[in-house]
């Protein structure tokens, strides 16, 4: 039986590490600020963003949410972005995902200063991730290697197998995979028998939205098994990972909920706090 990853639990450790970081720069006068802009009324950007509330509020970090309605147009968005570059008060700055079709979200991801986007998700940040001289990480890949650093899982060598090439996972956690000598694959929607590529997996990440997606035949005896799934099925989160099937393959297991989402708001906030030093040279 797989021994659990426990996010929850190093969130946790984290955040009490970063509760002191934030007091020591408000002692100096620098109060660490996220702005979230948040489009339309995706049901689960409501919940993620009351978590982050939350969160940013336990650690003393100031976030300011801009609700804009779904039918905004580009035009509206780009001037508020213009806007929020512009606000000395704020250090970090994104846009919640997903977005309304209508909008042209690289242009608008492109208009947020290097210096704020604290998703990294802006042409120059992610042109300095894939050259390894990033000075900010996507929360989620950072959330991601921290667990697996916590648990001593080496990385040098290893094949891991990625199912999902979005730009807030998939893409920027196999640029730091590469940085630590990991050997990626990254598979998604269009792949042809994904249990080829995931069997030969020594760590294998789900980030595809698929519940029941991965099973245990599709998995590697003694595999490090990663689920960035969050789905909702009659009511409950689940993951992409049929967990109590694969769970008798692996070594390592995360659960969801409690695995990878808590580290993504604990590694977001790690991220604010970055480029508030940066920003006042500490
Ligand atoms: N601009 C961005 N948008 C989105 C990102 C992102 O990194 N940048 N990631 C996700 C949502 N996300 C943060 O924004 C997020 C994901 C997961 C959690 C979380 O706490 N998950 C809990 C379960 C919560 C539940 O039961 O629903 C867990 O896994 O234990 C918070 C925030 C998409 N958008």
């Amino acid at each position: 039986m797989a021994q659990l990853l426990n996010g929850k639990l190093l969130a946790s450790q984290r955040a009490a590490k970063l509760k002191e970081e934030v007091n020591k720069l408000k002692q100096q006068g620098i109060k660490p600020t996220l702005c979230v802009i948040n489009i339309g009324n995706d049901p689960g950007s409501k919940i993620y963003l009351k978590t982050k509330k939350r969160r940013a509020a336990e650690l003393g970090i100031t976030q300011k949410l801009y609700q804009l309605p779904a039918e905004v147009d580009q035009a509206n968005v780009v001037k508020l972005i213009d806007q929020l570059n512009a606000d000395k008060s704020i250090n970090a700055l994104m846009i919640q995902l997903p977005v309304p079709h209508q909008l042209n979200l690289n242009e608008a991801l492109g208009r947020i200063i290097p210096e704020k986007d604290v998703d990294c998700l802006s042409p120059s940040n992610v042109g300095r991730l894939w050259r390894g001289d990033h000075f900010v990480e996507p929360a989620t890949a950072h959330g991601i290697l921290a667990l697996l650093d916590h648990y001593d899982l080496d990385l040098h060598g290893k094949n891991v197998v990625i199912i999902g090439r979005s730009s807030i996972v998939g893409k920027p956690l196999a640029a730091l995979l590469l940085e630590r000598d990991a050997t990626v694959s990254i598979l998604h929607s269009k792949t042809r028998n994904l249990g080829e590529y995931t069997k030969n997996a020594d760590i294998l990440v789900s980030a595809a939205g698929q519940p029941g997606l991965v099973k245990a035949g599709m998995v590697k005896q003694g595999a490090v098994v990663v689920d960035v799934g969050i789905n909702r099925v009659h009511g409950q989160t689940v993951g992409d990972v049929d967990f109590a099937d694969v769970a008798q393959r692996a070594s390592y297991i995360t659960p969801v909920p409690g695995g990878v989402g808590p580290l993504t708001v604990e590694a977001l906030m790690e991220q604010v706090v970055g480029l508030t030093r940066r920003q006042n040279g500490r």
